[in-house]
């Protein structure tokens, strides 16, 4: 069985399976559904993603709007990043707060993201990133925040990272409460 770890910000949940190395490798399990069920967690993965990021790169922070928010269940294949997950989640004594942790290709950690989160991961090994969504991509929903808002305290470990166009306009934390309440 893997490990599971509960974080200071509730809802999220890091999981570290059990690897077994012999003479040809390695093998673990890469995901069970009684992994989460059995900390009364339930979500229907609808969706699998994969990306490749070189390292330098920024990609986030970004979630999808009710009724497509996801969840999201997220790891590395190959490479090291870190990755980071911000409490959107409107009244919650948490709100504003994040979350980051290492995901990389020695300890194969999973990080499960509740919906009502921003998530986002900065490369520091390139890295293969995969990821299991409780909702399917619909762009209209997609929505952010900015990076690098000096609001968060969010110690990316790099200063002008490799970022897509889209990813340098997401309005500041404070620009999102005020509009929003929160997700
Ligand atoms: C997310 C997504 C994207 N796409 C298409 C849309 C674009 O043409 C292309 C790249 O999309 P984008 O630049 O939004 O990819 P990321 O910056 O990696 O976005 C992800 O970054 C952070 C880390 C997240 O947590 C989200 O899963 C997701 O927003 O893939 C799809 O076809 N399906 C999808 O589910």
């Amino acid at each position: 069985m893997a490990e599971l770890r509960k974080t200071p910000i509730e809802g999220l949940i890091e999981i570290f399976p059990r690897i077994f190395p012999d003479n040809r490798g390695y093998f673990f399990e890469s995901y069970r559904e009684d992994w989460l069920k059995s900390l009364g967690i339930e979500e229907n993965w609808v969706q699998d993603n994969q990306s490749f990021s070189q390292k330098g790169t920024v990609r986030g922070l970004h979630f999808q709007r009710t009724p497509h928010a996801q969840a999201k269940l997220v790891r590395v294949i190959s490479g090291k990043v870190l990755d980071v997950a911000v409490d959107l989640r409107k009244d919650s004594p948490t709100f504003g707060k994040h979350f980051s942790t290492i995901l990389d290709d020695q300890n194969f950690n999973l990080f499960y993201v509740p919906k009502g989160f921003a998530h986002g991961f900065a490369v520091i090994e390139d890295a293969i990133f995969a990821y299991k969504c409780s909702n399917f991509y619909n762009k209209e929903s997609e929505g952010g925040i900015l990076w690098n808002d000096p609001m968060l305290g969010i110690d990316w470990g790099v200063s002008s990272p490799i970022i897509s166009e889209k990813d340098k306009y997401w309005p500041t934390l404070e620009e999102f409460k005020n509009q929003t309440g929160g997700l």
